[in-house]
């Protein structure tokens, strides 16, 4: 099935999908577990291209943190409950789709697989889940959008200096149907990644920042420092970029230019969430750009509960960085999340086996979210509750205070 495109029929009604065979892959076991993509991928990619999409940023304290933070929860399973049945799908921004999951944005995704992008978008709607592409593709929005025509999709937008270059890509991506505006945030600078710098991190000659190629030829290439060269080549690049003065009145000025729903991608705190909403954002993606940014900030699962509790439920909440399993997925969601994203794990899909890789990375996730839920005594995604889940080691759980509100 590589390489298959995905009917018009099959992409709109996200709440169905197709069950996906694993690859076969010569040499290798069959890969069971996120994990097992990434040190396949690891073992595959070009330590250029590896280290570009693995590292984090200086001492990768938060990169091991957001996987840390999840595993640090505890579930309170209930038992004997008919879970004969189970309704996976969730609402994510007024799409049904499959689980609550969303494919986060991730630049430069043909570096990992020829197909980059495009074998994305076809694995995202073959398996009922949303798809967030970069501003920084390799791939055109208008080409991705067609291999995978009406699929629900959202665009990441980085703000340039050059405000009618911002407004072109805005207008692009609503034409071709997008539905959201994920509005990275955290970015006015890029987080200093040692691996790029090492390797003098420059995008491969063949390929392109796709996105540009129509407005401004001159910035398709990347104008990324070549191999050879010292620092990380993506650092200058997003230096003579994106607009470091940013700030909460822009959200306004975008909203004045587009219909699109915007979610700010990159709160942390319930302070920022606060402004999210007065500023009209219409979601909030607790990240940390996966530890890319900001070392040392706190892992997001940790973050989350204060973003939710300052929302109290008036705008979603959705949370990204070191989501890993299913059990993770339930996690957030017993924390207040609507939905998680993952990053790095489809990117290792996508490098380890193109589409097919996407796809069977997003179904073992599947699988272990519907398991979890199971093993948890919930039919549907609103049984996800948040008295599921404990920090840390087990200390007693209040009961007295949960039976007596039960009376
Ligand atoms: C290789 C890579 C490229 C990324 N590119 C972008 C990007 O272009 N825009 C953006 O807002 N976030 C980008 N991100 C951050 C992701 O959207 C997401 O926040 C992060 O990957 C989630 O963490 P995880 O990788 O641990 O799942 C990128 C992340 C990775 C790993
Ligand atoms: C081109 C990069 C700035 C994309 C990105 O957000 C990342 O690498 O984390």
């Amino acid at each position: 099935m590589v390489g298959t495109m995905v009917s018009q029929a099959e992409a709109r009604s996200l709440t169905t999908y197709r069950t996906v065979d694993p690859p076969t892959l010569v040499g290798s076991a069959v890969p069971v577990n996120v994990y097992e993509y990434h040190a396949l991928a690891k073992a595959k990619l070009p330590a250029m291209v590896y280290g570009y999409y693995a590292s984090g940023a200086d001492d990768m304290q938060t990169l091991k943190d957001n996987e840390e933070g999840f595993k640090r929860l505890r579930f309170r399973p209930r038992v004997l409950i008919d879970v004969t049945k189970q309704d996976l799908t969730a609402v994510i921004m007024g799409t049904a789709t499959s689980f609550p999951m969303v494919l986060a944005p991730t630049a430069m995704q043909r570096m990992a697989h020829p197909e980059g992008e495009l074998a994305t978008a076809r694995a995202a709607a073959a398996q009922g889940v949303i798809m967030g592409l970069s501003s920084w593709s390799t791939t055109a929005l208008e080409d991705v959008e067609a291999e995978a025509p009406g699929s629900p999709k959202w665009f990441q937008l980085y703000v340039y200096k050059d405000r009618a270059i911002t407004l072109e890509l805005v207008r692009r991506a609503e034409r071709q149907g997008f539905l959201a505006i994920a509005l990275t945030v955290d970015t006015p600078r890029l987080g200093r990644r040692e691996a790029d710098i090492r390797n003098s991190f420059s995008l491969p000659p063949h390929l392109t920042m796709a996105n540009f190629a129509a407005i401004d030829p001159s910035r398709e290439q990347g104008k990324m420092t070549g191999p050879g060269a010292k620092g990380s080549g993506l650092a200058s690049y997003v230096a003579s970029l994106i607009d470091q003065s940013l700030s909460w009145k822009d959200i306004q000025w975008l909203k004045e230019n587009s219909k699109m729903p915007i979610l700010a991608k990159g709160i942390e705190t319930a302070e920022d969430a606060v402004l999210a909403m007065e500023a009209g954002c219409a979601g909030i993606i607790v990240s940390n750009h996966g530890a890319r940014q900001l070392d040392g900030v706190v892992s997001t699962i940790d973050a989350l509960e204060e973003v939710v509790q300052a929302v109290r439920g008036r705008i979603p909440v959705f949370v990204d960085s070191g989501v890993r399993r299913g059990t993770d997925i339930v996690k957030a969601l017993a924390l207040g999340a609507s939905g998680a994203c993952i990053g790095r794990p489809y990117v290792w899909g996508l490098a380890v086996a193109g589409q097919q890789g996407v796809e069977h990375v997003i179904q073992m996730l599947r699988n272990e979210f519907a398991l979890a839920m199971a093993l948890c005594g919930c039919v549907k995604v609103s049984d996800i509750k948040r008295d599921m889940v404990i920090r840390d080691v087990y200390a007693p759980y209040d009961v007295q205070a949960q039976l007596k509100s039960k009376m």
